[in-house]
């Protein structure tokens, strides 16, 4: 393998989507530090999880990826992080009982705080200024001086992650996530709503399901913890880079401030940095496909970043709206396949369904996110293929960004309690439903 590029080199190449920091000393002064910084996860936990994927590859279990938009720096409070983890533990188990598919568990957290965004600018009420680009580059709050990018910013979100990455790792580990928790993962608001009470419903069962197994001394590690794992998208090539090491074992690189990255939507052009940086490192990756991508465009991608087409090394994470993936994944998909490519298929459903509500708000129909995961679902099953896993944006909080589902959320409901600071999540209830309906799903595949 070649040597990594140096960030002079990956800038040269023209990368989109990368804050203008004013102070070139800074940003220099904050890769320094970083560089210095412990790896936020070890490179044999990376290799575990590609392990997984691969698993996912084969058809032998089902991917759940899901978390924030975007993370933010005020977000991580010990709520903040149970929450959200509360409701992919909820998800997983749903799925696996449901389905009884094997579920690798992978969050979008501890370093998803940076955004690619459509426009340089925003404007409101006749004033301009820079678009908020996630808690990593600058601030959410509309003033000049908060949307200036500060290189500081990165070591606060290693920081913020690596806390983050802590009480994760005290909680699916240290009881938590234990199996006889299930019915306490059902709390709050979720419990009395009809999704509340089919999972009630479940859980029961898995609680005399494991009656059983430790009345017959059946009592496996698996039941007392969970294997969870973080992910974000690579996009500020600073943190990145500086937190690209070379693992003393394998002397080769991996990105440590997480297991899995991504490459978006936006920054997958095959000449340019993120796909150079990332075809260097070691971790199991995801490339976001949407509607323009042609099969060369995949092929490419996949030659370039899996040259030896190493099963969990590579994800294609699809995104193609409701309305549009059942025409366009087909031929993807075919011709990916008829390549002898190895590779784990993904469904996003929410980066192709998002529209303004006539209340101004950005939003998603939950009906539309249920028709994009049945539409990949029905692709892969015409064409023989696993439909290998699900990547959501999600929250474990009640919150109004998403329209529909089971609580019936309306344009008017939004203003209620709109939390994201970019993009719309599912709600808690909402993403039990979702679960709910792929597990359906899932058991006919
Ligand atoms: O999460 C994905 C993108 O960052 C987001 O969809 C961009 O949103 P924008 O179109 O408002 O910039
Ligand atoms: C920006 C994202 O998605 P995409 O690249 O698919 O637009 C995202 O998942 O946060």
């Amino acid at each position: 393998m070649s040597a990594i590029p140096d960030l002079e080199a990956l800038h040269a190449l023209g990368p989109a989507q990368q804050p203008t920091y004013p102070d070139a000393g800074a940003v220099d002064a904050a890769v320094a530090r970083l560089r210095t910084m412990p790896p936020l996860v070890f490179a044999g936990e990376c290799d575990e999880l590609k392990e997984k994927i691969a698993a996912v590859t084969r058809g032998e279990a089902f991917l759940l990826q899901g978390g924030d938009c975007a993370e933010t720096l005020a977000g991580v409070t010990a709520d903040n992080v149970r929450n959200k983890l509360r409701v992919l533990l909820q998800m997983a188990v749903v799925l696996t009982y449901a389905a009884s598919v094997p579920v690798v568990k992978v969050g979008r957290l501890a370093g998803q705080y940076a955004k690619p965004r459509s426009s340089d600018l925003e404007t409101r009420d006749g004033v301009t200024l820079p678009a908020y680009r996630g808690d990593a580059v600058n601030g959410f709050d509309f003033t000049a001086e908060s949307r200036v990018p500060d290189p500081q910013r990165l070591v606060d979100v290693y920081n913020a992650s690596a806390a983050t990455l802590n009480l994760v790792r005290a909680f699916v580990t240290g009881g938590y996530a234990d199996l006889r928790q299930v019915h306490t993962w059902n709390t709050d608001f979720v419990r009395s709503s009809p999704v509340g009470q089919q999972y009630e419903a479940m859980a029961n069962e898995i609680e005399r399901a494991l009656t059983f197994m430790q009345a017959i001394g059946a009592d496996p590690d698996e039941f007392h913890r969970v294997d969870f794992h973080s992910s974000h998208e690579a996009l500020v090539l600073e943190y990145e880079h500086a937190m690209t090491r070379i693992d003393s074992r394998t002397e080769q690189p991996y990105d440590v401030s997480g297991h899995f990255m991504w490459i978006g939507e936006r920054t997958r052009q095959l000449d340019n940095a993120h796909v150079e940086l990332l075809s260097h490192i070691r971790n199991p990756i995801g490339v976001k496909l949407g509607p323009t991508t042609t099969p060369d465009d995949a092929l490419a991608l996949a030659a370039k970043l899996n040259p030896e087409n190493e099963p969990g090394r590579l994800t294609f994470i699809t995104r193609f709206g409701a309305g549009k993936i059942r025409d366009g994944l087909p031929h993807l998909v075919e011709k990916v396949q008829a390549a002898g490519v190895q590779v784990a298929w993904v469904c996003d459903p929410m980066h192709g369904n998002t529209f303004e509500a006539s209340s101004g708000y950005k939003t998603r129909r939950f009906d539309d996110v249920i028709e994009e995961v049945q539409g990949f679902f029905d692709v892969h099953r015409a064409l023989g293929t696993w439909p290998g896993g699900i990547h959501v944006e999600l929250t474990g909080d009640d919150v109004t960004e998403c329209v529909g589902g089971g609580e019936d959320l309306t344009d008017l409901d939004l203003a209620h309690r709109y939390e994201s600071v970019c993009d719309p999540r599912l709600n808690r209830v909402q993403s039990l439903e979702l679960a709910f309906l792929v597990a359906e799903m899932l058991r006919k595949a």
